[in-house]
């Protein structure tokens, strides 16, 4: 495949105080290797695991994997901000929080290349602009199916909405469960990690963060 144009996933940098706009929704060309390439290192994977990649069973996985791949990590060539590009204005004067939650997603931990598995509570109190409610799932989608740490991911979602729709403000919260931590290392199963991002008005007011939480929480029986 050609070296095409893609989004980075890195966090937030410095550089964005000065310009306003987070560095992971710059364009760069990547540096991807050939498929061919790709499906030799997986062959090597699988030597790794000390099994045999000339087994029938096995024959066809590097393909397989590489396909996987594309779909699992097609978040690199998707750009959020354009998602949240197609913004409206005819909301009857509709001016309060916008709240989708409960927005599963699949990730894969930067460390391990392993699943994080959880769901995305993303809220915001338009500035005028509201957005099409899937495409604020899309956003998480677009960030989950990189190779993510839950702060980035939770930042990088709070960051790219922040930016395009300049609302008052935007909180974000997700729950997941890194596999990490469930089939390897520390072998904890069921741990949830939480984390949070507020800005603007939720950063300011701790009562619209304790608001954002309780509608969060509210209807899940407690
Ligand atoms: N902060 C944060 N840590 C994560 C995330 N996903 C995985 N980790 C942690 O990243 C750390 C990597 O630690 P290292 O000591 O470098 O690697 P390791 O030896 O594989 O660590 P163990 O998992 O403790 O065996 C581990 O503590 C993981 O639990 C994440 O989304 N956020
Ligand atoms: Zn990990």
């Amino acid at each position: 495949m050609d070296a095409i144009i893609k989004n980075f996933p890195h966090r937030p940098d410095s550089s964005a105080k000065e310009t306003g706009k987070p560095d992971f929704l710059d364009k760069r060309e990547t540096d991807r290797p050939s498929r061919e390439e790709a499906e030799a290192a997986v062959r090597t994977l699988l030597r790794w695991t000390g099994d045999d990649p000339e087994r029938e069973g096995l024959r066809e996985t590097p393909q397989r994997v590489v396909k996987a791949f594309e779909e699992m990590f097609g978040g690199y060539d998707l750009c959020p901000a354009e998602e949240l590009g197609r913004t409206f204005e005819e909301v009857a004067g509709y001016d309060d929080l916008v709240l989708v939650k409960d927005i599963p997603f699949h990730s894969h931990c930067e460390h391990h290349m392993v699943p994080i598995v959880g769901k995305a509570h993303v809220g915001y109190l338009p500035n005028g602009k509201v957005v099409g409610l899937s495409k604020i799932a899309r956003v998480v989608d677009i960030f989950a199916r990189r190779l993510q740490t839950q702060e980035a991911l939770t930042a990088q979602v709070a960051a790219t909405i922040q930016h395009v729709l300049d609302p008052l403000g935007v909180a974000v919260m997700i729950e997941a469960e890194h596999m990490c931590m469930a089939m390897r290392g520390i072998r904890k199963q069921g741990s949830t990690t939480l984390t949070s991002t507020f800005t603007g008005i939720f950063k300011e007011k701790p009562e619209e963060q304790v608001r954002f939480v309780t509608m969060v929480r509210d209807s899940r029986g407690g």
